[in-house]
């Protein structure tokens, strides 16, 4: 049995768990549509992770698939519907990264709010700029989650522990809910035009769906606190970038952190909205990717894949 993983992942865990597979690994097979095509001739399984587009041609050129492997929780590059059709198992690596990402939160805001980790050069070079650098704490600070499951509530345990304040906005979780009431203290329920105008930071955590799809437009960035902070490691799409450029050029936000882009990879062109804009991190699509979650990741995917194939 034949298993093709297009992209990057834990090769102990290919060792590990896909031995006895005829295995194709490799990582650039993403970027070479038509290698990865003549690849999935004979393939039983797909590993991939959020570049390889799982439908349309790719799903075409793979007629004896039966399981698709995601080295992540968004499934917005596969085509669920067609898998579903055609009897193909996907399998995302729920639970595997969201320390990952809840970590990358709390440290992005922690930074933006702190804003005194930008001056090296100047502090080397003889500056002394105590009263430019002289920053907010996170402690009392409101923390609103636009979406309330697995990752922002890992994140909300964390700030929490810091002494924030919380609230969260997610139609899909009943309201007598538990998770509504965790061990750490009580999270307020809110719509979210009220959660933006009340929060300090704010942090999306919705998958991309053609109802979160311009979720945070210009005229709910109008809505969010003078000076608040805004972080997206959910996924391109949900935030107009331009918007929030403007937003951050013009003062009126604190500042944002963006691990996800409308365009990925970001290129020159799609980039330049961001060119000089104060108090912005942007990361590669890396808030869920660390060595330990690529490890637990990609062993949590490469067993599925096995059990699949072997018991399925
Ligand atoms: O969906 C996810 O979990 C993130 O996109 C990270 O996963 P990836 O690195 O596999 O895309």
């Amino acid at each position: 049995m034949k298993v093709v993983i297009s992209e990057f992942m834990d090769e102990a865990a290919i060792a590990a768990d896909l031995s006895g597979f005829e295995i194709l690994y490799d990582p650039g097979l993403v970027d070479r549509p038509e290698a990865l095509r003549a690849a999935l001739a004979g393939a039983d399984a797909l590993i991939v992770r959020n570049r390889t587009q799982v439908r349309g041609d790719l799903l075409a050129a793979a007629p004896g698939l039966r399981a698709v492997g995601r080295l992540g929780v968004g499934l917005d590059n596969i085509d669920l519907e067609a898998c579903r059709a055609r009897g193909i198992a996907v399998y995302p690596a729920t639970g595997a990264n969201d320390t990952a990402v809840a970590e990358y939160v709390i440290t992005a805001a922690m930074l933006l709010l702190r804003g005194a980790y930008g001056a090296s050069r100047a502090v080397a070079e003889g500056a002394w700029p105590r009263n430019a650098l002289m920053g907010r704490e996170v402690a009392g600070k409101r923390l609103g989650l636009v979406g309330f499951g697995a990752i922002a509530r890992e994140t909300a345990r964390r700030a929490a522990a810091l002494g924030m304040s919380l609230s969260a906005h997610d139609p899909y979780l009943a309201p007598g809910d538990a998770a509504w009431r965790p061990d750490y203290g009580p999270v307020e329920s809110l719509p979210l035009d009220a959660l933006l105008a009340g929060s300090d930071v704010v942090s999306l955590h919705v998958p991309l769906t053609p109802e979160t799809r311009g979720l945070i437009g210009a005229d709910r960035i109008a809505r969010m606190r003078p000076g608040a902070i805004l972080i997206n490691a959910a996924r391109g799409g949900i935030v107009d970038e331009a918007a929030l450029a403007q937003a951050l050029r013009a003062g009126r936000l604190g500042g944002a952190a963006l691990d996800v882009f409308e365009r990925e990879p970001l290129d020159a062109a799609a980039g330049a909205v961001f060119r000089d804009v104060p108090n912005l991190i942007l990361t590669p699509h890396i808030a869920g990717v660390t060595q330990e979650s690529n490890t637990r990741v990609s062993a949590l995917i490469a067993r599925a894949v096995r059990r699949h194939l072997t018991e399925g």
